[in-house]
């Protein structure tokens, strides 16, 4: 991602910085449509990984959908010229003034995430005299042997209509008036690198699908959501897991049934490799067993590690051929002790004024920032 022009050419911004490479996210583009090319597949891209306007119009570019969670996400997706027809609207919480604002700007579909809200939104499309197209999010109960925090498919998860509701929800779908019955809808969590959970995945979706055929419901398209995890270790190696073997295990476990789409709502995968966070060493502190690199970002331009302890490779770019001889604590200005991008990681000897590069930070970084501590918004620079 780095070469000597482009590091030299980060001596000219202010630090800290998200350096985003467009090429890199092309070429990502790229392998999706060609892994999707000739199959009945749809991608809408989760939005809430990052919202950055020339990153959404790279991805309009490809033709590419959206997956929104709030309405203001449905908004900034209308404003980025992504068309209401390829925008989804996923979340548990949707508020009346969400649903009525989605209902009129005639989106794609809503997935539904409880019985309560299902009989909401009907009510409200009633009323506006529209008939509100829906799909059923399920919540499978697999695991995603992911992260806690980004486990979304099991029972004990908020989201999702769980498998013991079934008789309520076709009960209360032959009863609803004003809604139209277009998917099912999946999602397990996020970072998964164990691909097997796939595979478990398309098994339940067969039994979901089986229990709606059984009563004559036809179902246009089923969305097994998003996931697919990203190599953090190596983000300039090969993908890993990759994104053929992804769309593969699809192909060959789930039983679309004919004229059927399938649609999936990718978000890290997309979007994680193509950024850095960009930051200059402010000073080199004695510690008790390493050193601390103390850097000018911190946990408000990327909070990931502090709140998955998630790690990010950490490149001191300044003195990228030298060999990494020493260990620090890389930490940043922020008044919290979990303010750390990582502990006792090896790096050359570092001084003052040295450029570091926090790397794959394209998805949840510049969406997750804040001003605590009262701190300027991070600039942005584009490749
Ligand atoms: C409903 C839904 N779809 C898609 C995504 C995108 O997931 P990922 O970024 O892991 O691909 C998420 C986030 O986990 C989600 O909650
Ligand atoms: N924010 C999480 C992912 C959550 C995805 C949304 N359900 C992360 O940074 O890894």
């Amino acid at each position: 991602m780095f070469n000597k022009e482009i590091i030299a050419g980060f001596q000219n911004h202010k630090t800290p910085f998200y350096y985003y490479d467009l090429t890199v996210l092309d070429e990502t583009l790229k392998v999706i449509n060609d892994e999707i090319a000739g199959f009945n597949y749809k991608v809408h891209y989760a939005i809430k990984a990052n919202t950055n306007d020339r990153i959404l119009a790279k991805i309009k570019e490809y033709g590419l959908g959206i997956d929104c969670v709030s309405g203001n996400e449905i908004k900034w997706a209308i404003k980025n010229r992504f068309e209401p027809g390829k925008i989804a609207f996923a979340g548990v919480g949707k508020t009346d003034e969400e649903i009525e604002y989605a209902l009129k700007t005639g989106i794609f579909t809503f997935n539904v995430e409880s019985l309560p809200e299902l009989e909401v939104i009907d009510t409200m499309a009633g009323k506006m005299g529209l008939e509100a197209p829906i799909a059923i999010r399920f919540n499978p109960n697999v695991n995603a042997k992911t992260h806690y925090y980004i486990t979304t498919g099991l029972e004990e998860n908020k989201f999702g209509i769980n498998h013991w509701e079934l008789s309520a929800l076709f009960e209360l779908l032959a009863k609803l008036t004003n809604i139209k019955l277009l998917g099912l809808h999946f999602h397990i969590g996020s970072q998964i690198l164990d691909l097997s959970v796939f595979k478990n995945l398309c098994n339940r979706v067969n039994d979901y699908q089986r229990e709606f055929s059984d009563r004559g419901i036809e179902i246009h398209h089923i969305n097994v959501g998003g996931g697919l995890g990203v190599n953090y270790q190596n983000p300039d190696g090969e993908p890993i897991p990759d994104f053929k073997t992804y769309f593969q295990i699809f192909k060959k476990f789930l039983n679309l049934r004919p004229n059927q789409e399938l649609h999936f709502e990718l978000g890290r995968s997309v979007v994680a490799q193509c950024a850095s966070l960009i930051s200059r060493v402010l000073y080199i502190k004695e510690g008790i067993k390493t050193n601390f690199t103390i850097l000018d970002a911190g946990m408000t331009e990327l909070i990931r590690p502090a709140l998955y302890q998630s790690f990010h490779l950490i490149q001191n770019l300044s003195k990228l051929n030298d060999d990494p001889s020493s260990k620090y604590d890389v930490v940043g200005p922020i008044c919290e002790s979990s303010d750390c991008f990582g502990k006792a990681i090896a790096l050359p000897k570092t001084e003052r004024g040295d450029i570091i590069a926090i790397r794959s930070v394209g998805a949840y970084g510049e969406v997750m920032s804040s001003s605590y501590n009262l701190r300027d918004k991070a600039a942005v620079v584009y490749r």
